[in-house]
Parts: C-alpha cells; sequence; structure tokens
C-alpha cells in the first residue's frame, strides 16, 4: 500500500479539525483512564472532609485557593479543587495552574466546549459561587448578576434544564420556554385606588 491508496482529507469540512496537543503529553500512569479509575476509587477528592456542598464560596475566597497543592476554579457558577485534576489534565497543568482561583468558563470553552464536566470532574464539586444579588425579576437585557459567571439566569444549580439533560453540557442543555404573561380578568382592570382608609369600603374597588 502506498499513499495514493490512502483517502484524501478533506480541508473544506463543514468541522473544524483537532487541534494539535502541542507540548503537553500525557505521562504513563496519568492518562484519562488512570483518572477515571482515581475518580471510581477515591473517597473524597475534593477535600470536603463531609462538608455538605456549599452555596456561599465568593470570588474573593476563590481567590485564595490558588496554589497548585490547594487550587479552586469555577466553571459555569459551580467551584471544583481543580488540584487533584492537574497533573491529569490532556491539555497539560501548566495551562491549568493559569486560572487556579479564577473564574475558568471562558477559557474553558474556548478550547472545549464540548466536553462533560459533570463526567470528568464532578466529585471535586466544593460547591456554586453565591449569587450577589437575587433579582425580583428577570430584566429586559435577559442580564446576568455580578457573580453570575456563566451568563444564565443568575440562579445557578436551578437553571431551566430538561431533566433529561441534567448531567449534560449546560451549553448543550435545552433551555425551558420562558413563562407567558398570561392577561386574566383581573390583570386588565384599572389599578385598585388605594388611599390608606381601612375602613372605606371602595377601598379596594377599582377607580374608574
Ligand atoms: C477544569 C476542567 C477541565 C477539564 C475537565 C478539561 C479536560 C480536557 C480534556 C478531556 C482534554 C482533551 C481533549 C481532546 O483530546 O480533544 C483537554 C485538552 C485541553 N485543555 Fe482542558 N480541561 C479543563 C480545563 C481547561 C482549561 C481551564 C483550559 C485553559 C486554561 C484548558 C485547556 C486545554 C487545552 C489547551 C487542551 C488541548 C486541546 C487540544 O488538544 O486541542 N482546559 N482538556
Amino acid at each position: 500500500m502506498n499513499d495514493t491508496t490512502l483517502p484524501k482529507q478533506s480541508n473544506d469540512s463543514k468541522y473544524p479539525r483537532r487541534r494539535e496537543n502541542k507540548g503537553a503529553v500525557v505521562r504513563p500512569g496519568f492518562g484519562l483512564h488512570d483518572w477515571m479509575t482515581l475518580l471510581r476509587q477515591a473517597k473524597d477528592l475534593a477535600q470536603r472532609k463531609g462538608s455538605p456542598l456549599r452555596h456561599d464560596i465568593t470570588p474573593a475566597e476563590m481567590r485564595l485557593h490558588d496554589k497548585p497543592y490547594d487550587g479552586w476554579c469555577s466553571l459555569r457558577g459551580k467551584v471544583y479543587n481543580i488540584s487533584p485534576y492537574l497533573a491529569y489534565h490532556p491539555g497539560g497543568d501548566e495551562i491549568l495552574r493559569s486560572v487556579l482561583g479564577k473564574d475558568a468558563t471562558a477559557l474553558f470553552d474556548k478550547y472545549h466546549q464540548w466536553i462533560n464536566i459533570d463526567n470528568l470532574i464532578g466529585p471535586l464539586l466544593l460547591g456554586t459561587l453565591m449569587a450577589k444579588k437575587r433579582r425580583s425579576s428577570v430584566p429586559e437585557d435577559g442580564g446576568a448578576s455580578e457573580y453570575d459567571e456563566d451568563g444564565d439566569d443568575g440562579d445557578d444549580g436551578d437553571d431551566p434544564v430538561m431533566p433529561s439533560m441534567a448531567n449534560s453540557h449546560a451549553s448543550n442543555a435545552i433551555p425551558m420556554p420562558r413563562p407567558i404573561k398570561v392577561e386574566t380578568a383581573a390583570s386588565l382592570l384599572p389599578p385598585l385606588h388605594k388611599d390608606g382608609d381601612a375602613d372605606d369600603p371602595d377601598e379596594y374597588s377599582p377607580k374608574i
């Protein structure tokens, strides 16, 4: 067989070709299979030491954990102790060190948006970033709150995803339609007249 018998690779594919993994070498014992074995066997990789998942982690607290032996990072509003994964990251530990103590969502998406985070590092979860301010209603522009780094509804952990998609990558999740405001007979009435007089029988009658 010579190279003329091999199928020619097309350059005009609509799918981007996988980039070369420059520089990063998988060390023996630190491949994907080794990581999955560790995930199955280790008891407390996240080092939560029996504490429940937290929902009050602030970016300031996360910034304190920026060492390879004590490194946190957030992805789509969830905070992970990423230290145990550094040596197993197929893209190399160096690039992952650059996000310790920070939100890594943008860089994660830049390199491999399709990767299922829960499957690969679910057991490293520490909790979620605290929502700084809860909105009473969704703003017109659908904007996100200050800590809402994943740009969703700002209420991380209860985003409207289909139950069957709960473990899939967030960007693949199908958003549920927003509730439609239904005009009821009452909502079509003019505003109630309130003058503070509780004895006034007309207090809660529409002022037409
Ligand atoms: C924290 C969770 C992360 C997980 C679970 C993860 C997982 C992976 C996996 C499975 C691959 C191999 C992909 C493939 O072979 O196609 C990979 C490659 C890579 N990752 Fe990550 N990664 C994470 C975070 C990051 C971050 C934050 C960065 C950037 C700062 C990054 C940069 C890269 C790069 C540059 C590659 C090589 C891409 C290539 O071969 O084309 N990763 N990662």
